[in-house]
């Protein structure tokens, strides 16, 4: 009897905290701890709907488990209410970093909208520098087992993408990779911001927009078509552009063909999808069949409070899913990190040097 080749193990949880992981799309005020959330809302009297930290871990994650991306999106009001002072945004940060080391993350983009976090006077440029502050106190102390970006968005229901656009680019050698938008999808098409996308263009900077996930093929087409979008936050409503004959066939539209030809990586996050109602269930999720047509998947978190996951969980729930090995989470891995907008040097170091000795190691501990 020939044993199983390890490869095609299924990998346990252990083995998945492990592997060295790259996160490009978590949302900085969707991924507090319950606890500190408390401890800072009692310093500036917010209210909130429960006292302790395992009711309101579980009171977000119920809240968000809405179906609806706007009720979904309502749950921040309370992350954003505590972030808005220079400690608590540095706090905020740090404890980022903490967990995402602590789950086994060598690489990550982590975002937020610093519009949002201006009602106590910081100014944006403030809020910027508290945040680098708080990750740059926190990958010192990982001994350099992490690194981490920002990653600057606005909202796309306001009006501020040209002085967040700006601000990013003042940023790009301090530590932020990058510019996004993100809120309400449907009502606020990406082309509203078309003027911060082509001022980031013709700086030579890289941005990815939050398209497909509650709208649907248009707001995809606007985001690649119109705004030249480097990535796709979600983009799971490609899916919609892909028809399976009952034989098997698979057909892509103009659209769908296209993000896969030119290689343009989404960044999906299963378990976000499934609580604002653009996935039924993770193992139903269109990345199943997006992998097997080998379009640029990557595995992300979005809120790790709101949908109580890491990318450890969120890994693991893909291998039970869809019976994923190490080779796919390798393969997810590396596609992330060649997605990354960092420069392509610093991102072969990183596969080479961390990500493919990460998992070699781990096959040969077998
Ligand atoms: O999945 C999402 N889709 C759209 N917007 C989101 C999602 N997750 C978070 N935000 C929005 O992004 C802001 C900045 O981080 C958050 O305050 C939230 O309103
Ligand atoms: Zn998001």
């Amino acid at each position: 009897m020939s044993a199983t080749p390890s490869e095609l193990i299924a990998p346990t949880r252990d083995e998945i905290r492990q592997a060295p992981k790259v996160l490009l799309h978590d949302h900085l005020d969707g991924g507090l701890r319950p606890a500190t959330i408390i401890e800072l809302a009692g310093e500036i009297g917010h209210e909130l709907p429960v006292q302790d930290a395992e009711s309101l871990g579980r009171w977000f994650a119920e809240a968000a488990d809405s179906r609806s991306l706007v009720r979904y999106l309502e749950t921040f009001d309370h992350t954003v209410a505590v972030m808005q002072t220079g400690d608590a945004l540095t706090r905020v940060a740090r404890e980022c970093v903490e967990d995402l080391a602590a789950d086994g993350v060598v690489y990550a983009e982590v975002r937020y909208a610093p519009e949002q976090h201006v009602s106590q006077g910081l100014t944006l440029d403030e809020v910027v520098a508290a945040v680098q502050l708080g990750f740059d106190e926190a990958t010192e102390a990982a001994g350099g087992r992490i690194v981490v970006r920002q990653l600057l968005t606005a909202m796309r229901h306001q009006a501020r993408s040209m002085e967040i656009a700006h601000l990013a680019v003042a940023w790009r050698d301090r530590g932020v990779a990058g510019f996004d938008i993100a809120g309400a999808e449907a009502g606020y098409p990406p082309t509203r911001h078309l003027d911060a996308f082509e001022y980031l263009q013709r700086e030579n900077s890289h941005f990815t927009i939050h398209a497909g996930e509650a709208f649907g093929l248009p707001s995809i087409w606007q985001a690649i078509q119109w705004c030249g979008a480097d990535r796709l936050g979600h983009g799971v409503r490609i899916i919609d552009d892909i028809t399976v004959a009952d034989d098997g066939t698979v057909t892509l539209g103009g659209l769908a063909s296209y993000v896969r030809d030119k290689r343009i990586p989404l960044e999906m996050c299963p378990s976000s999808n499934v609580q604002t109602g653009a996935a039924d269930s993770v193992a139903e999720h269109p990345i199943g069949l997006l992998t097997d047509l080998r379009f640029r998947v990557t595995v992300n978190t979005d809120n790790r409070l709101m949908s109580q996951t890491s990318m450890t969980d969120e890994m693991a729930k893909l291998v039970e899913g869809f019976g994923y090995t190490l080779t796919d989470l390798r393969w997810f891995t590396i596609n992330a990190m060649k997605s990354a907008f960092l420069p392509f040097d610093e991102r072969l170091a990183i596969i080479d040097s961390v990500i493919k000795p990460g998992y070699a190691a781990l096959g040969e501990s077998r």
